[in-house]
This record gives structure tokens, sequence and C-alpha cells, in this order.
């Protein structure tokens, strides 16, 4: 992949951050880094902080506590907003504009505008460019979204739900168009999204944020080999042992038979069948488990001085 001379840097580094509304804490104390080049899940319960977080990235919001930087520099600045783009949930795009009005206005507004990479991904769908943005299907306006996001060219896309209102099918299209773009331009991605399927699917890097902050970051590959499931009977001779020694994510009973999804702290005794869990159980049983210690791989441990340079 070309990362664009951004291999080992921080697209996204925030420490202590946090925000609060009157009514209450929206985020808190929010740490951790997103390596550049990745395309990373963001993944938490409703309520969670999720916009919010993607609006303190995006400078559409101020934190109340702690500090974010994008690519080194502070969100409101000239850098990090020309490096950055966000998609919100209601992708606004102007009803009577046609898409090659749209597209237009993207190249007014944006220095960095590629003309090209904007309209390929339009042509890729088949959307003629007279076609006026009202007459278009949801997935179709999803896409001229894209492609005006990636027109922009930017080194730090911020998606919020982005697919939540498509059908499976253009779900996994614009998945391609949004992974392929990625990859071409070594764009990093934070993307929010409930399709836990769909993350898998895209996702090589995994923010999960719950109340109180994060629960899972990291690479995916090294979320999935710190975690083993674990079938074992409940009762009778020869039935599992205590896993004291481990962190237990979850553990369930159904009839006799008991699944605990653990962080084994060296190898596993006892009459236990283990297997390697997939990215959808283990973020189910985070989801479920919101008092299991947080794991935080090195790659995604933010340096204080980083967030807050
Ligand atoms: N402008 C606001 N004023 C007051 N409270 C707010 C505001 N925006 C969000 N909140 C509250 O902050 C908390 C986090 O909201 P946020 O939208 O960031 O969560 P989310 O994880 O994106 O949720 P969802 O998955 O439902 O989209 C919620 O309790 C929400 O009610």
């Amino acid at each position: 992949m070309d990362n664009g001379g951004t291999a080992g840097t921080s697209a996204i580094e925030a420490y202590g951050l946090g925000k609060r509304y009157r009514r209450g804490w929206a985020l808190q104390d929010c740490t951790f880094r997103l390596p550049a080049g990745r395309i990373c899940g963001l993944v938490g319960p409703n309520g969670s902080g999720k916009t919010t977080l993607m609006g303190l990235v995006t400078h559409l919001l101020k934190p109340t506590t702690g500090s974010v930087r994008v690519f080194g520099a502070l969100p409101g600045s000239e850098e990090a907003r020309r490096r950055t783009a966000f998609l919100a949930q209601e992708k606004p795009l102007f009803r009577r504009f046609t898409v090659a009005e749209t597209l237009r206005l993207g190249r007014e507004l944006n220095p960095r505008w590629e003309q090209q990479t904007a309209e390929d991904i339009v042509r890729a769908g088949d959307i003629p460019l007279g076609a006026r943005i009202g007459a278009l299907s949801g997935g179709q306006r999803t896409r001229v979204a894209f492609a005006l996001a990636f027109g922009r060219r930017p080194d730090l896309l911020v998606l919020d739900e982005p697919m939540s209102d498509l059908d499976p099918l253009v779900r996994h299209e614009l998945t391609s168009v949004l992974m392929a773009e990625a990859a071409e331009h070594g764009t990093t991605v934070l993307m929010s999204s409930h399709h836990l399927t769909d993350l898998e699917n895209s996702c090589d890097y995994l923010l999960v944020i719950a109340s109180g902050g994060v629960r899972l970051a990291g690479e995916v590959d090294e979320i999935l080999t710190a975690h083993t499931l674990l079938t074992g009977a409940r009762t009778g001779r020869g039935g599992p042992p205590r896993l004291d020694r481990h962190t237990v994510v979850e553990s369930r009973v159904s009839g006799r038979q008991v699944t605990a999804l653990v962080r084994p702290d060296g190898p596993v005794a006892g009459d236990w069948q283990a297997d390697s869990p997939n990215l959808e159980e283990v973020l189910l049983a985070y989801l479920r488990s919101p008092g299991t210690p947080p794991l935080v791989s090195p790659s995604a441990q933010a340096d204080p001085k980083a967030a807050a340079a």
C-alpha cells in the first residue's frame, strides 16, 4: 500500500479526550492513537460518543477535557482542515444540483481537488453526470457523497455510519470503492458503523468505545489473536476448570455447555475446546461486557506529548 510518505506517523492522537454537554458527558477519557494509512472501524453502543469523537477530530466540536491532534496538528488548524474530509450521517448534498454541478462545487471549494478521482467513482456506479441529486436513490447519493469526499484527496477521511441506509448489495459495492480508493491513495479512514460484518470485511484497525472510554483499540489481527473462544461442559467429571488466571471477557451458559471468550495469559489448562473467534464474536462480547478491562495494543497507545504538541 502506498502510504503517501505517512507510514509510521499518527493520523489521530487523542489523550484524555472528553466532551461534556449540559446533560452530562458525551465522551470521556478517550485515549488512543490511529496510525496513518489504516482503515479503522469505530464501534460502540448507541450514545457512546462516536459522532462526538468524530466531531472533535474534525473541529465541529471543541473538547471539554484532553487533547487531540490530526497528523500532529490541531483539528482547527489550516493543515488539519486541508488534510481531513468528513462525511456526516445526513450527507448534505443540494438536491437541486446535478451531479456535475455538485462535483464542480467540490472543485471550487477545494484546492487539492481531483476531478478524475471523483468522476471515476460516480461513473463506476452508472450515475449520469446530468442527473439531479434529488432524483438519485439513497445508494447513488452515498456514492456521490463518497466521490465528493475522495475528490478532496484527504489524508484522513472520517465517515459517520456511511452505509446505514443502504441495502447489502450496495453496501458491499461501496465498501469495495472505499477500500480501493483508500488503498490507492494511502488514505486513513475512521468509519463508525453498527454493521459488524461490514467492518470485518473492510477494516484493518479497530476502536471500540463505550461509557467510560476506550474498550478495544488496535490492529484487527492483533485483537483477534489476543482472544480465544473456549467451549466446555458445565458439570460432571472432567468439566472445565476455572479460568482465574486469564481475563474472561464474557462467559455464557447454554444448557450443559459453557462458552467463554478469554484473553489468555499463558496456556489454558483443562478440558476446553479452544477456537479462534471472529471479529463479530469479539466485538459483541465486549459490547455486552462493559466491565472487562480494556485492551489497547502497542500501536494504538497514545503519547501524551504527541497528543498535546
Ligand atoms: N448537541 C448535543 N447536546 C447535548 N447532548 C448531546 C449532543 N450531541 C450528543 N449528545 C449526547 O451525547 C451522547 C453521545 O452522543 P453521540 O451522538 O456522540 O453517540 P453515538 O455513539 O454517535 O450514537 P449513535 O450510535 O446512536 O449514533 C448521547 O448521550 C447524546 O444524547
